[in-house]
């Protein structure tokens, strides 16, 4: 046999290549990393509840009350770096999220769908810059007239990266470029009062 000739891959390994585990391990490698720093004993990993998922779930690390009609500010006690031109948006679980079911009741609970929702229970605030290294926090809105406890362990909310333009700069103009929907806007498109508005503008 020729020293000289090319060294030919065992079939294995092309073949490995391929495979969906090596193709599942490239991705992986790849991957947009969410570091995240537990600060407390009572901190979660923030999850997903599926593969697509758009967001992760947040969970409280304390026992909180937000009262009737009120706000609170709930602690994660996690704080993290997001993957490089990313915010962080916090929103609230949909509705159809078995939400707001503590760890240990989960297997009680889990059918349960949208005790958001039925709560009427909002997020405030819910932006996480780039650069924030803090204890990230979850405003909590009670809209409903009884106090609403949050155990410790619950999830809360959820956390999706969103890609932003971070490099803009402002100009004033005199006018701006012109668009079909122009200065229309608050359900325009979709009311029968604005079909009204569309049509006095027509005559
Ligand atoms: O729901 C929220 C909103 C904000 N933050 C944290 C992350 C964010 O990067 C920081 C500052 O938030 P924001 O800029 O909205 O608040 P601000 O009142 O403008 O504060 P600052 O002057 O520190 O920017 O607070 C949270 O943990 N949860």
């Amino acid at each position: 046999m020729s020293t000289n000739s090319p060294k030919k891959r065992p079939l294995e390994e092309i073949n490995d290549d391929n495979s969906p585990k090596a193709k599942k391990q490239k991705t992986q490698n790849s991957a947009p990393v969410l570091y995240v720093q537990k600060l407390s004993e009572d901190a979660q990993t923030p999850t997903k509840g599926s593969k697509m998922a758009a967001g992760y779930d947040l969970f409280s690390a304390k026992e909180e009350t937000v009262a009737a009609h009120g706000k609170a500010l709930i602690k994660t006690d996690i704080a993290i770096q997001l993957p490089e031109g990313c915010y962080g948006r916090i929103g609230m679980l949909h509705k159809e999220n078995p939400s707001f079911i503590t760890q240990k009741k989960k297997k009680k609970l889990a059918p349960r769908s949208g005790l958001a929702w039925k709560n009427h229970i909002a997020t405030g605030g819910g932006v996480i810059d780039g650069d924030y290294r803090g204890n990230v926090g979850v405003i909590l809105f009670n809209h409903s007239d009884e106090p609403f406890k949050v155990a410790k362990g619950t999830r809360i909310a959820q956390l999706i990266l969103e890609k932003y333009v971070h490099d803009s700069v402002v100009k004033v103009v005199d006018s701006l470029n012109e668009s079909a929907r122009g200065e229309n806007g608050f359900g325009s498109t979709g009311t029968d009062s604005t079909i009204t508005l569309h049509d006095k503008k027509r005559e």
